[in-house]
């Protein structure tokens, strides 16, 4: 007989002696299990080339699910499937598969790698304290243990194991569903069941195949977004953080948030948009940072309202107009804490360059804005906001990708109208896309294409009279300004008369003196 087949029989022997504890559990009271368990471990040690390594669900003393516990069980769940007799069933929270199925307790199933056998068998024990639960199934405690030869220790330990992690995680983020987080008020931060985020399941449709926008423009972001999340060796070389700054700004409804939502189903990273107004400080947003883990998105959106130029967290109008009347003590109290604890610029920049950048990396961060003038170049300088994407009005390669989502259609003899229209005239995507969307069941694209139409016409004659009105105003007021400058030259001339004939009269008073004086 081959040494190999005799170490296979050999493991599957340990396979059945480990089946054999699993009927311990079942059959043996815990103090007598583990008397047996002990003699037998030691005994199979003694003979047996096999080394096991086990990997417990629960780990610390704060028992967290573990990452290698569940990479593992979702790697062995794709082969498990197919070859393992008995599965378990279950429901993930927030996957995109409904049903995950895996090895049921003290089921075996083998791999191969390299031409490597394996043996993975899924267990589970009950804790030996003997209380009373009232669900006893949440007290056990499961692990799953690889077997293997130990002629294969090193490659096992190494190589194999990052194999099956790295496979696992990846099949994990695959079916992972997408997660939505924002930010909770500090005040519900302590006490059980505190969190500083909040979550939803992120279903937002958009991707970039679906967002309006130039063909280079995208193909650009896209090939940005990729090189990053590929490099990951590259920023280790180059020695920064693995993270990518983009700044999004443009008038309201031209994709900012949509393109967001794109980036996040492209990347497949969850979402955390930071509420800035409910961030009581730089600390508490310190705080907030750091529990983002990698593969997010870190979103603030609107960044020219959140914070001033100044740094300071802009004043609201109110406070300003109530300053003269007394006030009520505790309210002053309150106010003043309210204007006391804010968010600086300084803060949010130690943030993007500082402690963020060295928690973890695969991170994208993306700032918001309707006015880039606004910003303090500090906090757009190169280097911190990467890459600035301008999302602009709908322009005709962004008009054919809104027909194409909404109406289906490709090309159209009213397309040469729109091309000339959107040259002519400013329209958002989402205003293009409002009046492209059909109202009933039995509009056809002809009618929406012909209501875009006219809204454009609309759009240019308003633009127009707009343009005409503005040109009016500043004609108006170059007249006043004019006639304002005619009236002072008129003014100062009248003065200055004035003033000369004034001299005139003092010269001839005051030379007939000198001269008086003079003939004395
Ligand atoms: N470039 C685009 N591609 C596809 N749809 C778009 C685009 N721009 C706007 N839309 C549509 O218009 C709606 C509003 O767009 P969005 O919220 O992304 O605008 P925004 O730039 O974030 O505006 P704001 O500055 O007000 O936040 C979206 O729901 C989407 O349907
Ligand atoms: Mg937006």
């Amino acid at each position: 007989m081959e040494m190999t087949t005799v170490w296979a029989q050999l493991g599957s022997v340990t396979a059945t002696v480990m089946f054999l504890y699993a009927m311990f559990d079942k059959f043996f009271p815990p103090p007598l299990r583990d008397h047996l368990l002990s003699y037998t471990n030691k005994f199979t040690t003694l003979v047996s080339p096999y080394v096991h390594i086990t990997f417990h669900e629960f780990t610390g003393e704060r028992l967290k699910r573990s990452e290698a516990f569940t990479a593992i069980q979702t790697y062995l769940s794709g082969n498990s499937s197919q070859r393992a007799n008995r599965l378990k069933a279950e429901v993930i929270k927030d996957s995109q598969t409904p049903l995950m199925l895996s090895l049921d307790d003290n089921e075996e199933i083998t791999d191969e790698f390299q031409g490597i056998k394996l043996w993975w068998i899924s267990r589970k024990s009950t804790p030996k304290s003997q209380s009373f639960s009232f669900y006893p199934a949440a007290d056990d405690r499961r692990f799953i243990t690889l077997t293997f030869h130990r002629r294969h220790r090193d490659l096992i330990t190494t190589k194999y194991l990052r194999h099956v992690l790295d496979e696992g995680k990846a099949i994990g983020s695959r079916n992972r569903q997408l997660r939505l987080y924002t930010n909770n008020p500090s005040s519900g931060w302590h006490g059980y069941k505190s969190a500083k985020w909040s979550h939803v399941v992120f279903e937002h449709p958009a991707t970039f195949e679906t967002l309006a926008l130039h063909p280079k423009k995208k193909d650009e972001i896209l090939k940005d977004l990729v090189k990053f999340q590929n490099a990951k060796n590259y920023y280790a070389k180059i020695g920064k953080a693995w993270k990518r700054g983009y700044l999004l700004y443009g008038p309201p409804g031209t994709g900012k948030s949509t393109m967001i939502a794109a980036m996040a189903n492209f990347l497949n990273y969850d979402i955390y948009d930071v509420e800035l107004t409910a961030v009581k400080d730089n600390s508490e947003l310190r705080k907030l940072l750091i529990e983002t883990p990698s593969k997010s998105i870190m979103v603030i959106e609107d960044i020219d309202c959140s914070l001033d130029l100044t740094g300071q967290r802009k004043k609201k109008p109110k406070e300003t107009e109530d300053d003269d009347k007394p006030k009520d003590p505790v309210k002053k109290e309150e106010e003043e804490e309210k204007t006391m604890s804010k968010v600086t610029l300084s803060g949010l920049l130690n943030f993007i360059d500082g402690i963020w950048s060295s928690c973890g990396g695969e991170r994208i961060i993306v700032f918001t804005t309707n006015f880039v003038d606004k910003l303090d170049p500090a906090l757009i300088r190169t280097g911190r906001m990467d890459k600035h994407i301008e999302l602009s009005y709908c322009c005709f390669e962004a008009f054919k990708v809104l027909a194409r989502n909404y109406l289906d259609v490709e090309t159209h003899d009213l397309f040469p109208r729109i091309e000339e229209l959107l040259k002519e005239t400013e329209m958002t995507p989402a205003d293009v896309a409002e009046n492209l969307m059909p109202k009933s069941l039995e509009e056809d694209e002809r009618s929406c294409l012909q209501r875009l139409i006219e809204a454009l016409e609309t759009a240019k004659q308003e633009a127009q009279k707009k343009a005409e009105a503005k040109k009016k105003a500043g004609e108006e007021a170059k007249e006043k300004e004019e006639e304002k400058a005619k009236k002072k030259a008129e003014e100062e001339a009248n003065e200055k008369e004035k003033s000369a004939e004034q001299e005139g009269k003092g010269n001839k008073n005051s030379g007939g003196g000198v001269t008086e004086n003079g003939f004395h």
